[in-house]
């Protein structure tokens, strides 16, 4: 599903954020990124998406070079990534439907099965009956849920997360990462970065262990992350 090949990135300013990294995860695979802050977990992540190109090597999905992707093409590639982050990026002055309908709306959904999908996305994050509020009412374990929402709105194949539990407490991160596994098990492909070892000890999944750059351990929670 996601495959790096000798990966490289070395940044404008000349920073290598990422050294010879491969790796190959698999349909319906779910695994950690973690590292210390400054590691390269962002910088791998974006790669997938499409937010950076690498410098060296290949990064594929499906089999399907994303060195080979033009501009015009990008949107076509991300449909297939629910990307998300830490700080949720919700727009604070729409509402939690509009926000979770924001992907549909860009690829032009017709306005009945928008608003079914979006109640399906929120029923999944238990927020059915939140869609006219705005996300400041929230709370922050709630805003980064309308965050998830959001990403799996159009069910894409892979779901990315950049410290997705980063400001909740740990009760509130094991709901979010069981959340994960519930997309998992329906055969979505998901990499979280994260630097909660205790969340990913707990959680026994493969982890892949980014130290400076370099892929330094890729095994289960257990063994990489004690
Ligand atoms: N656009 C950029 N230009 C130059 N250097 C960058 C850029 N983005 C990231 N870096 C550098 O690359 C390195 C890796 O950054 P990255 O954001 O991938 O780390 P991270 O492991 O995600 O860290 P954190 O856990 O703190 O988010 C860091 O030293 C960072 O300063």
């Amino acid at each position: 599903m996601i495959r790096f090949d000798n990966v490289d990135k070395v940044y404008a300013s000349g920073h290598q954020a990422l050294n010879n990294v491969s790796f190959h995860l698999k349909k319906g695979e779910m695994a950690f990124l973690t590292g210390h802050s400054g590691a390269g977990k962002s910088t791998l992540l974006k790669l997938i998406a499409l937010l950076e190109r690498p410098t060296r090597g290949n990064v594929f999905i499906n089999g399907h070079s994303l060195n080979t992707v033009n501009r015009k093409q990008v949107p076509f590639v991300r449909r297939d990534i629910g990307i998300i982050f830490q700080d949720h990026r919700l727009l604070m002055e729409r509402t939690v439907f509009d926000n979770v309908a924001l992907p549909l709306v860009i690829e032009g959904y017709p306005h009945l099965e928008t608003r079914r999908r979006v109640a399906a996305a929120l029923d999944k994050v238990g927020l059915l009956g939140k869609e006219r509020l705005f996300p400041t009412m929230l709370s922050g374990g709630e805003q980064q849920r309308v965050g998830i929402a959001r990403a799996v709105v159009n069910k894409p194949p892979i779901i990315l997360a950049d410290e997705p539990t980063g400001n909740l407490d740990p009760h509130l991160s094991v709901e979010i990462l069981k959340l994960f596994e519930e997309f998992n098990r329906v055969d979505v492909a998901v990499l979280v970065a994260t630097h909660d070892l205790g969340l990913i000890a707990r959680m026994r999944y493969r982890t892949l262990t980014i130290k400076g750059g370099y892929l330094t351990n890729d095994g289960l929670s257990s063994e990489s992350a004690l």
